[in-house]
């Protein structure tokens, strides 16, 4: 199991934005989080890394509570938002700059970006441009590209179809379904066909809590979207 979550709650003045029992991650899951905004998708997400501290409970990865170890760290690359960027950096540097950070050289990343080529189609690399001044769309793929170079065995993404151009979400749900290796991936989503494309489970929060939590079939989409119409 690489992810145990126990117990874990976020509490915001009087409003408990996430209130999570237990949930249990298995290696190579692909798991959908759906839920309305403000449901507390990127505030689960901000707790699984982190970024945000529990108001109760706890985050295992390969049973390692994430506030009192750094190893997880090690093998999980994530993108949540354009803070993840350094945007007086190029491209180029910034991708040089993670690689670094996971002992891959500049040789490796040059290597690693050309098969990145049709998912950047043509927009990203040797434009000469800070990261700052790309669209927010291709902003995003910079931190899709970025997460994914890492090879982790744990991929967290927030929203990644967001902002993205239709060819570019059908490029990366092929990415995504198509990455080698026993990758586990967490991504959050609005769009309920693309999610359950990808995933092969789906978990549905509302208010904080989990109401749903089942694996993908061809029945899927449509028990979503009667959800989400009700
Ligand atoms: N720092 C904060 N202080 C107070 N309330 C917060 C804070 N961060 C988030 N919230 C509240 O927590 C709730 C959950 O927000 P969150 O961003 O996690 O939802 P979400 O499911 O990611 O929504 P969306 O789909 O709109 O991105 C919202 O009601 C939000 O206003």
């Amino acid at each position: 199991m690489i992810l145990e979550i126990k117990n874990l709650k976020k509490v915001y003045g009087d409003k408990t934005v996430v209130n999570i029992e237990h949930v249990q991650i298995r290696q190579g899951e692909t798991i959908g989080l759906v839920g309305n905004n403000g449901a507390g998708k990127t505030t689960f997400f901000r707790m699984l890394l982190d970024l945000i501290r529990p108001t109760e409970g706890e985050v295992l990865s390969k049973g390692e509570n994430v506030m009192q170890h750094d190893q997880w760290k090690d093998y999980t690359a994530s993108f949540l938002d354009e803070g993840f960027l350094i945007d007086y950096l190029t491209p180029e540097e910034y991708f040089t700059f993670i690689g670094s950070l996971n002992n891959l050289s500049a040789a490796d990343v040059a290597a690693y970006l050309t098969q990145y080529g049709e998912f950047f189609n043509g927009e990203i690399l040797n434009s000469g441009k800070y990261i700052r001044d790309f669209s927010k769309g291709n902003q995003n793929k910079v931190g899709i590209a970025a997460a994914l170079m890492q090879k982790p065995e744990l991929l967290i993404l927030d929203e990644p179809f967001a902002n993205l151009d239709p060819t570019t979400q059908i490029r990366l749900k092929k990415l995504l379904k198509e990455y080698p290796g026993n990758m586990t991936t967490f991504i959050s989503s609005h769009d309920l066909n693309h999610v359950t494309d990808v995933c092969n489970r789906i978990i549905l929060v509302e208010k904080g809590r989990i109401i749903k939590d089942f694996k993908t079939d061809e029945n899927t989409l449509k028990e979503l979207e009667s959800y989400f119409s009700a």
